[in-house]
């Protein structure tokens, strides 16, 4: 059987046309969404991140405020810069580009944002959003996931969704959408206290890979014609020093799958479009 791909990046570039549109209307209006994005230190693969970010938002008009501060930074510095993208009227919606370097707080960072200005929707405030079903940015992994789902048509009401992983940015706020009373799905947590992973998974309709560990979810696991979302990205050496990301999810799993979203190309660029999503409605939201 071939699998139904789930083409994230092509998914994403239509979601970017469509918000071509609407910033458009925000900028007749005086009011040009900006992107801003706090960097600490140069670890190439977050300076990566964000040159991908300012990119997107070059496509879709959204203006980009860049601050990169070095990697001997200290956490009064990041603070002082969270809270000039905070005051600053041009800056509509920001992230602060994690991982930060090891000894900053970085909960204390994340928690002086400003939650209406919080693109990443995962400040304290929309997380408590999320779980009570208020109006609010929302966490880009997992509404880049449901997104991916709802346009290929994959039945999300009813359906029993497993998802491998606990993170704070995808796993845990992903049970959290997928439970609502709009999405109505049925979410099992797996994480690495679970005692038999091929359990659960193989009665999954729609499998969630977001526990960062190459390779854990096999073909022998996947219910012939279920949706499986590969959400890993573990780092690696390969050839010649370069740094190569890793999925969750074995290719032959890819084979038994229904619906695949592979790593690269399917929820990845969901999670960058989902970001210039919530900066535009932040926009719509201050000019309503
Ligand atoms: N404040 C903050 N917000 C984040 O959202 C955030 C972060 N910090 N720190 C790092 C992680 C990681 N992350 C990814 C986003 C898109 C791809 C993506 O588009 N990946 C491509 C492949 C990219 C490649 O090959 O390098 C794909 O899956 O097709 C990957 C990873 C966002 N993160």
């Amino acid at each position: 059987m071939t699998a139904t791909i789930l083409d994230g990046k092509a998914t994403a570039a239509a979601i970017r046309v469509d918000l071509t549109g609407r910033v458009a209307k925000l900028a007749a209006a005086g009011r040009v969404p900006g992107l801003g994005t706090i960097l600490v230190g140069d670890d190439p693969g977050s300076a990566a991140y964000v040159a991908g970010k300012h990119r997107d938002c070059a496509e879709v008009g959204i203006s980009s405020i860049r601050v990169d501060l070095p990697g001997s930074a200290t956490e009064d510095e990041i603070l002082e810069a969270v809270d000039g993208l905070n005051a600053d009227p041009a800056c509509t919606g920001y992230i602060v580009q994690l991982p930060l370097p090891s000894g900053v707080d970085a909960g204390r960072v994340l928690e002086r944002v400003d939650p209406d200005k919080d693109a990443d929707g995962l400040h304290p405030t929309n997380l408590g959003r999320l779980v009570l079903g208020v109006d609010g940015p929302l966490p880009c992994t997992p509404r880049g996931i449901v997104e991916l789902l709802r346009r290929y048509d994959v039945p999300i009401a009813g359906a029993h969704v497993v998802v491998v992983g606990r993170g704070v940015t995808v796993g845990r706020p992903l049970g959290l959408l997928l439970t609502r009373k709009s999405e109505n799905a049925t979410v099992t947590l797996c994480h690495t206290g679970t005692r038999d992973l091929p359990s659960y998974v193989r009665q999954a309709d729609i499998v969630v890979a977001a526990a960062g560990n190459p390779g854990l979810i096999t073909a022998d696991m996947v219910k012939p014609g279920a949706a499986v979302l590969d959400v890993g990205t573990t780092r690696a050496s390969g050839e010649g020093g370069k740094t190569r990301l890793i999925g969750d999810v074995t290719k032959d799993a890819y084979e038994v799958a229904g619906f695949v979203a592979p790593m690269p190309g399917g929820v990845g660029p969901m999670t960058r479009a989902m970001l210039l999503t919530n900066v535009v409605e932040a926009a719509e939201r201050f000019s309503a």
